[in-house]
């Protein structure tokens, strides 16, 4: 049975803030992120199946990205922990979509959180095999599982 890759493209619009960064990044600024999820497996064969020759509907994984991911952060602006509270409280002041992360923001650090939070909602037969995630037009991180093994 050949193994087979799937990928589908996802969009969600973020805001973030790099803690202490020694740039233009310090400042709360947004990106339109670009996410594209990789699941590996065999296709159903089962003939009779509706779903036979998928690895997995991709209005399944649909649905578990947009759950999962796009729709907590999709307009939501995510911070690192470490921002110091009186300034977390006026954030929360102003958007209820604050995402308080233990992590410092970046592409690499959210690419590794959004493939923790998949790997736990998908259904037995099918792996995560990579993720990518750009965060702006040029720029982007990618996750393998044959990396993180
Ligand atoms: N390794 C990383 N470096 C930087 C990250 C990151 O997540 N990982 N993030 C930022 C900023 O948040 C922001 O994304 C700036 O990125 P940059 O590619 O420099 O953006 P530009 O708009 O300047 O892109 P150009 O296409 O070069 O104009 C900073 N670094
Ligand atoms: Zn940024």
């Amino acid at each position: 049975m050949p193994k087979i890759r799937v990928t589908k493209r996802f969009h969600f619009e973020m805001a973030h803030t790099l803690y202490e960064y020694d740039g233009l990044c310090r400042n709360i600024h947004g990106h339109s992120y670009n996410l594209e999820v990789t699941l590996l497996g065999e296709p159903r064969k089962q003939p009779e199946h509706p779903k036979d020759g998928m690895v997995l509907d991709f209005a399944d994984l649909k649905d578990i990205v947009k759950t999962q991911i796009v729709n907590r952060f999709d307009h939501a602006l995510m911070v690192n922990e470490l921002v110091p509270g009186e300034q977390i409280e006026l954030l929360q002041k102003t958007t209820d979509r604050l995402i308080l992360v233990g992590f410092q923001p970046t592409t690499e650090n959210i690419v590794a959180y959004i493939a923790e939070i998949l790997q736990q909602h998908l259904p037995s037969g099918v792996s995560l095999f990579s993720i990518r995630l750009y965060e702006t037009v040029t720029a982007f991180a990618e996750w393998f599982a044959s990396d993180n093994q």
